[in-house]
């Protein structure tokens, strides 16, 4: 029998299955989708069992055998299977990748170099014998000392020792140790045989006598008896117990938070959704929905009672949930409903504790996996609906190879298993309101909040006219009265900051100079716990000048307006206030999110002060004012969705508000009020951006109107990145058809990151059969020989930004 194997190993000329002989014992065994650890070269590495025939077209003398078969159970299904080859070909990645993605970090390969000693050692010179000390395989990794290594290396040449590469797995499955209790007749058999003054043993063994036949956990036995574990060891070993070893989950900690009641009756506009979505369900056809609903309408009710009704008939269910800021709410509400049958999958949780909620699904002890991004992969066999959160979300889309959009792989999925997938939102992306509107996707409208409250009321502020009046704080007049009357009246306001393109930086206020990085062309961000300077690309570090480098002013410090720095406004300006700020530094602790979350829902402060991590999800109903401090961030962008991307914040940061029994109300602070994407924001309708936008996409032939995908080149040297990116493009313009448009070679709006310089061009199509080929092309010629010259190529289909 040969298997075709795809083998961990990333070059271009091994991006397809090799054909390995698969060893007698292992024929009745080995399935598709298994691992397994081939020779590969030298050494020996893992690989995926992608297909199993009974002929190779290769002569089977060459043929090398399976070294070793991993996994009895394969960890990759056929569907999968299949699913990695089409990401493989639609992302153009190596087939490697697309296979390695699907599986939790655990299961992937971890290779491990060990030292061998092959001949006596009589010919190893002291310092090494004593390194040795007495071990015949010892982990390359000890050797720690430059002349160390070349001893390693001498003897390596010298055939004394050689070094081999042990492919082992990043986690292992926990286990605990459990004690059997033997039986009654057996224990006083032991207890008779102990000598009178082994107290401790006699002691344990009456406690045993009346557990006889239980099996208890190692831990357990030691707690309750209070008994050391050699005492315990002694009496194993005496026949009173057989030690045993068993599997168990690491379980992570649920996120207990203060949560509204279920709602007893859909409403009139969900209760159409259920109804369209179950009958989509049952019909045993794929078919891709998506459900524009304001802020508050109940859209997770209805993915809740969807689910249900899946369930009810056997099958899975898959949510997807933009990232770890969604899910302790999310979560809270999916446990509430379905208990132990949900999975939790994100990147909050350890590797170990991943592998364990990956192998919940894999054996079928779990039917729904909320989860982020990576859960789309989730191994169930019966999937019955598939749902997008959120589905707006630039995080859906994977930003390194393989570079996949969740939204494709769900609607993939759907269609091998013939059922729904929902896409959600009140700020469908341009992309999907479009497809909807052609009826490629069918639109469910969610007009009204569920309990028919008000959307809050949106006030733009204008912080010119601020500046003017002379108010330098980046609180306006009006946002600090409105958070004075929530503190007076006990209920909470939530300040969002979007940090990302303004966070503090160090700049001199008589000439303007801004302290950029020396490898990046971006300026660098101030950290005020250590007074220092860094950079966010490449990890530049520097100490904050004392005067500024251009005009030696010592007017230079920083600027900007990071969470610490309205930290400490908010607590001058209400002193009796009580904060809690949530940002990437108070959030780096595992649980942080939780806690401070719980802590807010359960009243403990006033202001909830936090960047983008709070701006989605939260429903908390004691939140009766939004403040977005400074709009302008996300505007200012170099990107073509900058617009798309300032509504969707605003609309999501606003409804926040008044989402229960008391109104909301919303200040909106910026520096450009007049542009369309916070004007329309303020009346929250949709439909109206949507038109003003889809105008503006097509004027400049912009998605959805055109596709466009991003190749970016990189190299040390300006010249050679220009060269390459110029060859590049001609290649795509000599091969691909005429009405595609080619942008560029140009720089890339961060031109330079961690000393190599940035070249991008832009492919913009509305139809081009001979795409993937070309590409397909240019890569071969990007791995076989421009990777050489120290050049580095990304092929990014549909990307997400551009800058
Ligand atoms: N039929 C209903 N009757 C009463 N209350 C409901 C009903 N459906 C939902 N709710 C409540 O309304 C609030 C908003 O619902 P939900 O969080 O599902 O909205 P959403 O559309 O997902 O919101 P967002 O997109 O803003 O996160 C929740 O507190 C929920 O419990
Ligand atoms: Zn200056
Ligand atoms: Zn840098």
């Amino acid at each position: 029998m040969i298997a075709e194997i795809i083998v961990d190993v990333s070059a271009y000329p091994i991006d397809r299955p090799f054909d390995y002989l698969v060893p007698e014992a292992l024929e009745s065994v080995i399935e598709a989708g298994a691992r397994v650890k081939v020779p590969f070269g030298p050494r020996k590495v893992l690989g995926y069992v992608t297909g199993l025939k009974q002929e190779s077209a290769l002569n089977p003398k060459k043929l090398k055998p399976i070294h070793e078969l991993i996994d009895l159970e394969p960890v990759i299904s056929g569907e999968l299977l299949d699913l990695s080859r089409w990401l493989a070909n639609h992302t153009l990645s190596y087939e490697i990748d697309a296979l390695q993605v699907m599986l939790p970090a655990a299961l992937r390969a971890k290779y491990e170099k060990f030292i061998v000693v092959t001949e006596p050692e009589q010919l190893l010179d002291a310092d090494f014998i004593h390194f040795l000390a007495g071990r015949k395989r010892v982990p390359l990794k000890e050797v720690d000392s430059s002349s160390l290594m070349k001893t390693v290396k001498k003897y390596v040449g010298q055939g004394i020792i050689a070094v081999d590469t042990k492919v082992g797995q990043h986690t292992a499955v926990k286990k605990i140790r459990m004690i059997r209790i033997a039986s009654h007749e057996k224990l006083q058999e032991v207890l008779s045989a102990i000598q009178s003054n082994a107290k401790k043993q006699i002691e344990l063994v009456q406690w045993m006598i009346r557990h006889a036949e239980e099996t208890l956990g190692a831990k357990t036995v030691m707690e309750q008896t209070g008994i050391q574990s050699t005492v315990l060891k002694a009496i194993i070993e005496k026949g009173a117990a057989v030690e045993e070893f068993a599997e168990m989950y690491r379980e992570p900690d649920a996120p207990m938070l203060k949560d509204v009641a279920i709602p007893e009756v859909p409403t009139t506009e969900q209760q159409v959704a259920l109804d369209k979505l179950a009958a989509s369900a049952d019909s045993g056809k794929a078919e891709t929905f998506l459900i524009h609903g304001v802020t508050g309408s109940g859209k997770t009710e209805v993915y809740l009672r969807t689910i249900k009704h899946v369930l009810d008939k056997g099958k899975e269910a898959i949510v997807l949930v933009p990232e770890i800021s969604l899910t302790p709410q999310m979560t809270a509400r999916f446990k509430e409903r379905f208990g132990p049958l949900v999975a939790v999958m994100h990147s909050g949780l350890s590797a170990g504790e991943k592998y364990d909620e990956w192998r919940k699904i894999h054996r079928g002890e779990v039917s729904v996996v909320v989860g982020a991004r990576s859960a789309v992969f989730a191994p169930f066999q019966n999937i019955g609906i598939i749902i997008l959160d959120e589905e707006h979300e630039s995080t859906y889309k994977q930003e390194d190879t393989p570079r996949y959009h969740a939204r494709d792989v769900a609607i993939k999925r759907s269609e091998h298993y013939g059922c729904p997938v929902i896409l959600g939102s009140a700020t469908p992306s341009l992309e999907s309101y479009a497809r909807a509107s052609k009826g490629v996707y069918t639109l469910l409208t969610m007009t009204k909040r569920a309990k028919n409250q008000e959307l809050p009321a949106v006030t733009v502020v204008d912080m010119r006219e601020e500046l003017k009046t002379g108010n330098r704080s980046m609180f306006s007049v009006q946002l600090a009265d409105a958070i004075r009357q929530r503190m007076e009246r006990k209920e909470q306001s939530v300040l969002f900051l979007n940090k990302r393109g303004f966070s503090s930086f160090v700049l001199c206020r008589d000439c303007g100079t801004v302290v950029e990085c020396p490898n990046c062309d971006i300026s660098l961000t101030y950290h005020r716990a250590h007074e220092r300077l860094k950079c966010h690309y490449c990890g530049h570090e520097e100490q904050v000048p004392l005067v500024c480098p251009e005009c030696e002013s010592e007017h230079i410090r920083f600027f900007g307006t990071g969470t610490q720095k309205a930290e400490e406004e908010i607590a001058k300006l209400f002193p009796e206030a009580r904060v809690i700020r949530m940002d990437v530094d108070t959030t780096r602790q595992k649980g942080a999110h939780e806690r401070l979350l719980r802590q807010f829902s359960e009243g403990k402060a006033d202001i909830l002060l936090g960047t983008q991590m709070i701006a989605k999800g939260l429903d908390f109903p004691n939140i009766t004012l939004v403040g977005v401090l400074a709009a302008d961030t996300t505007l200012h962008l170099a990107d073509f969705r900058a617009a798309e991307k300032t509504f969707q914040l605003m609309t999501q940061v606003s409804g926040r508000a008044g989402r229960h029994d008391l109104p909301g109300e919303v200040f909106i602070q910026t520096y450009s009020p007049e542009h369309y994407a916070i004007e329309l924001s303020k009346a929250q309708h949709y439909e109206p951006f949507y038109t003003h936008e889809m105008m503006a996409r097509k004027q400049y032939g912009y998605p959805p109107f055109y596709f466009v995908t991003l190749i970016q080149f990189t190299h040390e040297d300006l010249l050679k990145v220009a060269d390459f990116a110029e060859k590049g493009s001609r290649y795509l313009k000599d091969n691909l058809s005429p009405d595609t448009v080619i942008i560029g070679p140009t720089a890339a709006a961060i031109s330079r990151v961690n000393n190599r310089y940035r070249y991008q061009c832009l492919i913009k199509y509305k139809k081009e059969p001979k795409l993937t080929e070309t590409l397909q092309q240019l890569i071969k010629y990007y791995r076989t020989d421009w990777i050489k010259s120290g050049l580095t190529m990304s092929v990014d289909v549909e990307p997400v930004s551009i800058y």
